[in-house]
């Protein structure tokens, strides 16, 4: 039985004490670094890039999941598997060729993730699903930490999830935005494998323990 993987979301993290939340992150039961790259201009703000990336990796003692907010990512595939991305996530909204995208990710060797704006139906990932490691479902609207849960997730992951096994398709679900205890049990019933939580787990008065909790959910 397969169980769920936390991935903090670095975006939460403070980022004048970042090495001591890095640290914080190793110790605890969290699987991956989960890594909001923004560009300001396919969403509304604008994180970190490549040198704080680097600086990361150096400290990290778990993967890299790498989640590109930006446009045209085919530009930086090579430059993010360089900086030791172990999944690069990209968003369907941002890709003219999404499938020589994801082939472009692997050839990396890394493993490739697709996300969806809260929009956008998962239906379109039908003839590509069988390419795709991670599907990033975004349960807010990209660009900013903190915000609150979109109820439609619930309905998303399962619709996803009813697809990944009619297609046989490889993909883990992740569930991106808002999620806390309140949703978390939820989404890993509706078939989510991998849950991004920034400020639930970095506003925390006890993280550590925050992360052993969502670690502790029962899965399907
Ligand atoms: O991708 C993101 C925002 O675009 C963040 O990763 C996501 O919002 C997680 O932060 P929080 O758990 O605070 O919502």
């Amino acid at each position: 039985m397969k169980n769920t993987l936390i991935a903090p979301s670095v975006l939460a993290a403070d980022f004048a004490n970042l090495q001591r939340d890095i640290e914080m992150i190793n110790q605890s039961q969290a699987d991956w670094f989960h890594i909001d790259i923004m560009d300001g201009v396919f969403v509304p703000n604008i994180s970190f890039g490549m040198p704080v990336l680097d600086s990361i990796r150096k400290h990290a003692q778990k993967p890299l999941d790498v989640h590109l907010m930006i446009i045209d990512p085919d530009r930086y595939i090579k430059t993010f598997a360089q900086l030791g991305a172990s999944v690069l996530t990209v968003h369907y909204e941002a890709c003219t060729h999404l499938h020589r995208t994801l082939q472009a990710i692997k050839a990396e060797g890394m493993l490739a993730g697709v996300a969806l704006n809260p929009h956008t139906s998962v239906g379109l990932l039908e003839d590509v699903i069988r390419d795709i490691d991670l599907v990033c479902l975004m349960s807010v609207n990209p660009g900013f930490g903190g915000q609150s849960f979109i109820e439609n997730t619930y309905s998303k992951v399962a619709k996803l999830k009813e697809m990944i096994v009619k297609h046989n398709a490889p993909s883990r679900i992740e569930i991106d935005g808002g999620v806390t205890q309140h949703n978390a049990a939820q989404l890993v019933a509706a078939g989510a494998d991998v849950l991004v939580a920034g400020s639930f787990i970095f506003n925390a008065s006890q993280p550590i323990e925050t992360i052993a909790q969502l670690k502790a959910l029962p899965t399907p």
